[in-house]
């Protein structure tokens, strides 16, 4: 244990940094940039999803690096059909925003890639998925977002598309019976990384405030920690 960093701690300097990746992080969809992202860096990103938590270390991703355009453009036929389907839950103003909205990159950016879930890896009874299933799709999109982080601090952008059909993207990629898709992404350097959410900027909608979401003893129930009460009212606003 180093001297500045007690229990363990990251020094000030690497904690720093861990929290800029959690906070700068963006999904990106108008930024991405041509050019391609160097091996070397693609491998990162990759082993840094492959480190992820998973139930029972059942590790059950897989990861599809997408480079064919002519691939692409099929399945981004395919969202163009779904998102058209999505734009009819909206009436009026709200449909007009939504149809301006830009929720893919899947052509601007120079590499997809799609992170699957093997749902028979390891066996009938993987540890501590007997109880709840879905484990290993949770397990899957902690993968996604170690990725993401990772690849905020690399400067590369990451959108996550999922106005897809799922059978139809098994289908496009030949994944075997009991593979799943679970984010279909598209990964590249960017020309900026917005300062707030996209859909915030927008208009869309905006970020909660924390403090109505950390409950006491039960739902609803106030803090009885007063300390964490009064923490989370003193955190700057980002
Ligand atoms: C599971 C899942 C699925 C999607 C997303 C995210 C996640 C977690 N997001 C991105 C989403 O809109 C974005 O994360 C939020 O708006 C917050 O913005 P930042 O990620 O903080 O920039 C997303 N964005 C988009 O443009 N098209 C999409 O289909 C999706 N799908």
């Amino acid at each position: 244990m180093s001297k500045d960093s007690p229990h363990a701690a990251f020094s000030a300097a690497e904690r720093h940094g861990l929290y800029r990746a959690i906070f700068e992080r963006r999904d990106v969809r108008s930024q991405f940039l041509p050019e391609p992202i160097p091996a070397e860096v693609l491998a990162r990103l990759l082993q840094a999803a492959h480190h992820a938590p998973s139930v029972g270390f059942m590790q059950p991703w897989d990861f599809l690096v997408i480079e064919n355009r002519e691939l692409r453009a099929r399945i981004q036929a395919g969202y163009a059909r779904e998102n058209a389907r999505a734009a009819e839950n909206y009436r009026g103003e709200r449909a007009e925003r939504y149809r301006r909205l830009k929720l893919e990159g899947i052509l601007d950016s120079p590499v997809n890639l799609c992170i699957t879930c093997d749902r028979r890896r390891g066996g009938p009874h993987v540890l501590g998925r007997n109880s709840m299933p879905e484990m290993d799709r949770f397990s899957t999109c902690l993968a996604v977002q170690n990725l993401w982080l990772a690849a905020r601090a690399e400067g590369v952008g990451v959108g996550w598309v999922s106005i897809l059909d799922p059978v139809e993207l098994a289908e496009l990629l030949g994944l075997p019976e009991g593979v799943e898709p679970v984010a279909y992404l598209c990964l590249g350097y960017v020309s900026e990384f917005l300062d707030e959410p996209e859909l915030a900027a927008e208009g869309w909608r905006q970020r909660l405030p924390l403090t109505e979401l950390v409950h006491g003893d039960g739902w609803g129930r106030p803090l009885e920690a007063e300390a964490l009460a009064l923490a989370l009212e003193g955190l700057e606003p980002r």
